[in-house]
């Protein structure tokens, strides 16, 4: 888990209680940054959902289900940026020019960490609890082995377009971008599990904007879930590099 030159007891108690929910393949909550999307997203990782951890994020989270994958791993799966594509697909379409992604479009960030959609080739829409799930654990599976040097396939695994967005992680991770793919990947490589975490962002259900921090914290105690904060997470992942 933790590798042997880390020690647990480095980080603060409440990155420690995340650690160890994570491990166990529990969820957690994790808030990005006050100035910038100010979101708490459900956070787990990929390889520990099931239908009903599906079903619980639609219902009680309300964003998009997404799957963020290590940058080392996208790499290897041949998944690049979704803006990338579109600006490639220009030759196909020159008004995907205008409309794809560019530097000032996000007011939260410099840019988007999508990659593609896909569903899993044993789902049938796509869209069902537990289609969505399979998608997900293959999504995990399939980066667990490219990471370990094993042969894969992605295109006979996964088609695109699809039901789950995976989102591509920074090479820097948190010292590039401070946006809840980056945070979970240091999470899930602090914790080491595999790096393709699921994220969904909570919404609230009065206004239908993000949920306020103060009620984020609010459902997590309520429900045992530990919350988190992008700055936490990047204090821990420092302590994490140093000690590789
Ligand atoms: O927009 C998003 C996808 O629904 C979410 O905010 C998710 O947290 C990933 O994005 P980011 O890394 O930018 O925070
Ligand atoms: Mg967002
Ligand atoms: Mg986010």
């Amino acid at each position: 888990m933790v590798s042997n030159t880390d020690s647990i007891e480095n980080y603060s108690t409440n990155i420690q209680k995340a650690i160890k929910a994570l491990q166990r393949g529990e969820m957690i909550l994790l808030f990005d940054l006050e100035g910038r999307e100010a979101e708490t997203d459900f956070t787990i990782a990929a390889n520990a959902v099931t239908p009903e951890y599906v079903r619980w994020m639609r219902k009680d989270a309300g964003g998009l289900i997404c799957v963020a994958l290590d940058s080392e791993a996208s790499e290897e799966l041949g998944l690049p940026f979704m803006a990338d594509i579109v600006r490639e697909a220009n030759q196909c379409s020159t008004a995907l020019h205008k409309i794809v992604e560019k530097g000032g479009d996000l007011k939260y960030d410099s840019r988007s960490s999508f990659s593609i959609w896909v569903n899993h080739r044993d789902t049938r829409t796509g869209i069902p609890d537990n289609d969505r799930a399979l998608t997900i654990n293959k999504l995990g599976e399939i980066v667990e082995k490219t990471l370990n040097g094993e042969e894969i396939h992605f295109g006979s695994e996964f088609r695109t377009p699809g039901h789950v967005a995976t989102l591509r992680a920074a090479k820097g991770l948190v010292h590039e971008r401070m946006g809840q793919t980056e945070l979970s990947i240091a999470l899930a490589k602090i914790a080491g599990i595999t790096p393709a975490m699921v994220v969904c962002e909570m919404l609230d259900d009065e206004t239908g904007r993000a949920l306020e921090k103060g009620d984020a914290k609010q459902y997590g105690k309520d429900n045992d879930l530990v919350f988190v904060e992008g700055e936490e997470v990047v204090e821990a992942y420092d302590i994490w590099l140093k000690s590789q």
